[in-house]
């Protein structure tokens, strides 16, 4: 049988996918009449008041609805019932826009868990009962140990282990793959199989090893549905400060009342809300949940799932990242390539004893290892199936076979077979191990001992190839400022070999798991935030303690569980994007708060004269733009103040451009473009805007 792998290396894509406007970037239709109707549901003022700034233009557009009825309700006003009915108008428009963002920005969101709920709810099993007979329940009435088969064309009701047959099954509701992996009894990673998947070949006896509720499908439902109802901590800060700006704005018009009443100047009410509404920052307010969700959402579609915006924004932050070797730098496939016997052993004894070691060895080094020693003369030998096999371990890094005939064979990582012979042996390591060691691990390979009763016959070289463009990757890194660290269970002359090929910052080798969490905390402890990514159990730990883990969907349940993160395409690699994710996010963000801000100078130019027009003549001064009444005047600000919403969301959804840059120069570069651009954009916009309001006014 042709076997599909099971771990697609996902093509090298772009760091940030490009998208021109709204459908581009998938926002068809559909999404966008849902989000019509959404926007509408989130005027419950239930909603409005978790978003302060919007809130404050919520309430405004009341008072403004209730002077529309009747103009003179605060006292004495010049404005008319169409003038007030007018801003009630642009002010119930700047809120709907903002809904319409967020609602847009969810709209992916809900779509992929309203299709994962159906998948859920279609669910039945055939659940295998005392007598072997079979019976049809609900997914749902499934409990963990339940045994179930699946037929071809079946769904696979509940998260399991084979436990008997082989089949092609299709994970592409979950991972988004198309093309088919085998399941079977046996093997670690093969074996575990995904409620919601479908048989696509033979069948399946399974053992259920989720409980009701609880499968990989429920949580991950639970993963979309939720990532994007929270607020990360940056973004509470920032609404924080949006809201003090807010309150002061309003604070400052309220007292304008007083001061105009002594200049005798008669303000109306709907154009002091005017001013509040163009001064406090709404743009950034209408569009800040947008952009987290956005971030989240583009997470998903480089088909990764996150916990929360938080684990997104941490990657955008992130200082020390933390990888393997094999696997994760290399393509991870490491096979025998050649066999040096120690001075004194023979080249046939070594041969034999690699191949009788390989014998239980499930992992691509074991069965290379195997397949190599045969074509170098190796020979199955008698009684061989009856020997006991030890399992290769991260911990013990080593694994072998006891014969019946006594020969205990062993192969691992050079330093744990050396310690290994010495304590439970006390035999020497021969003299020119470290040479033959060397030898290998300077061409960046792996050299395995290999030992049989204690004596060290020498050395298997494991290949491994770098992965393609992984020096580029991390030369992006390290011009966005993030040190890397590779942490290996190879020796220190391979890793710092292949270290230097692939051009990382620095190598932890003959390092066992627990070291990876020794390593991350020791990087927090000095205030930095680390991400690693991990499949294995082993890996778990650290993966909750780093403050982003990615953990790989083909991994195990600990670890996806353990992690903030999960990479359906089981692409280590993809904590780049991340990283670039994360930081598009927060730059984004930071670069329509700089918009927001500076835009509202403009509105100052053109309220205040307006306000002040009648009582202070001089103020006039100050209508730099010239504009045409002191309420085309206001009517242009707000104007503008609304529409630049609209005009700034594919910016807020597609997230700013994004380059491989330092903080520092991506900072004054969006200074220069947001900044700057903030100032000037409205005070043209408002001009055109004014000067069109003449033509109907
Ligand atoms: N099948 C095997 N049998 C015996 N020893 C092995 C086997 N596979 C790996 N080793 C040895 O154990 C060491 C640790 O392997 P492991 O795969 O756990 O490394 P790791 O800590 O995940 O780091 P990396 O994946 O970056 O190499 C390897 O460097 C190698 O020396
Ligand atoms: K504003
Ligand atoms: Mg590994």
């Amino acid at each position: 049988m042709n076997r599909p792998t099971a771990h697609p290396l996902s093509p090298q894509a772009p760091l940030v996918p490009p998208a021109s406007h709204l459908v581009a970037a998938g926002y068809g239709s559909p999404l966008l009449k849902q989000a019509l109707v959404d926007s509408l549901i989130k005027f419950d003022p239930r909603q409005q008041v978790r978003n302060p700034v919007m809130f404050v233009v919520w309430l405004g557009a009341l008072v403004t609805a209730a002077l529309t009825v009747s103009p003179t309700l605060f006292g004495p006003s010049h404005a008319s019932h169409l003038y007030n009915g007018v801003v009630t108008a642009i002010l119930v428009i700047t809120v709907w826009f903002a809904n319409f963002a967020e609602a847009l920005a969810e709209g992916r969101g809900k779509a992929k868990a309203a299709s994962l709920r159906h998948t859920s709810t279609e669910l039945h099993a055939r659940r295998i009962v005392a007598d072997g007979r079979e019976e049809t329940v609900s997914a749902s009435a499934l409990n963990k140990g339940d045994l179930v088969r699946v037929e071809r064309d079946e769904l696979i009701p509940m998260d399991g282990e084979v436990i008997d047959g082989i089949a092609y099954v299709d994970e592409s509701v979950i991972t988004g793959e198309s093309a088919p992996v085998i399941k079977e009894a046996g093997s670690d990673v093969a074996s575990s199989v995904t409620g919601g998947t479908k048989v696509i070949s033979d069948s399946l006896l399974i053992r259920v090893t989720a409980s009701p509720g609880d499968s990989f499908l429920d949580r991950m439902i639970r993963l979309v549905e939720s990532a994007q109802r929270q607020k990360t901590p940056n973004e509470i800060a920032l609404t924080v400060l949006l809201s003090v700006l807010t309150l002061i704005f309003v604070i400052v018009a309220a007292a304008m009342a007083p001061v105009a009443s002594y200049l005798k100047a008669q303000i109306n009410v709907a154009d002091l809300v005017a001013l509040i509404v163009a001064l406090i920052p709404t743009t950034i307010g209408a569009l800040l949940s947008a952009i987290g969700i956005a971030g989240i959402d583009r997470t998903m579609r480089f088909n990764m799932l996150a916990t929360s915006g938080k684990a997104v924004e941490a990657a955008g932050d992130v200082h020390t990242l933390i990888l393997d070797k094999t696997g994760t730098i290399t393509v991870g496939n490491r096979m025998a390539t050649a066999l040096l016997p120690v001075a004194g052993c023979s080249a046939a004894r070594l041969t034999q004893a690699a191949y009788l070691a390989s014998l239980f060895d499930n992992t691509p080094e074991g069965r290379s290892t195997a397949t190599y020693a045969l074509n170098e003369g190796a020979r199955p030998v008698v009684g061989q199936d009856k020997a006991v096999g030890t399992e290769f371990s991260a911990e013990t890094r080593m694994s072998g076979s006891d014969l019946p005939d006594g020969r205990v064979i062993r192969k691992g990582a050079v330093d744990s077979v050396s310690r290994y012979v010495t304590e439970h042996y006390s035999r020497p390591v021969p003299p020119d191990l470290t040479a033959l060691t060397e030898q290998v691990a300077r061409q960046g390979a792996t050299p395995l001992a290999v030992a049989e009763n204690g004596d060290i016959l020498g050395v298997i070289m494991l290949s491994d190839v770098l992965k393609t463009g992984i020096r580029d990757r991390m030369e992006q890194l390290r011009t966005m400022g993030i040190r890397t660290v590779m942490v290996t269970g190879d020796n220190p002359v391979t890793a710092t070999v292949i270290a230097a090929e692939a051009g990382l910052d620095e190598v932890v080798a003959e390092a066992r798991p627990e070291e990876k969490l020794t390593l991350i905390r020791r990087e927090q402890a000095q205030g930095r935030l680390v991400a690693m990514t991990g499949d294995g159990t082993n890996d778990a730990p650290a993966l909750a303690q780093a403050d982003v883990g990615l953990a790989m969907y083909t991994g195990t349940m600990p670890a996806k569980e353990a992690a903030n993160l999960i990479d359906l395409d089981s692409d280590p690699t993809k904590l780049l994007d991340l990283v670039a994710i994360g930081k598009q996010m927060l730059i984004t963000r930071g670069a329509l708060t700089t918009f927001s801000i500076a835009n509202d100078v403009a509105k100052y130019f053109a309220i205040l004269p307006a306000l002040f027009i009648t009582a202070l003549p001089g103020l006039n001064a100050l209508n730099v733009m010239g504009l045409a009444t002191p309420q085309s005047a206001i009517l242009s600000a707000l104007i503008f103040n609304a529409l630049i919403i609209p005009l700034l969301i594919p910016l807020a959804l597609r997230g700013v451009r994004f380059q491989p840059k330092s903080a520092e120069v991506m900072f004054y570069r969006n200074l220069m473009l947001y900044g700057v651009g903030g100032l000037i954009a409205p005070f043209i916009g408002i001009k055109l805007i004014d000067l069109g309001l003449a033509l109907v006014m």
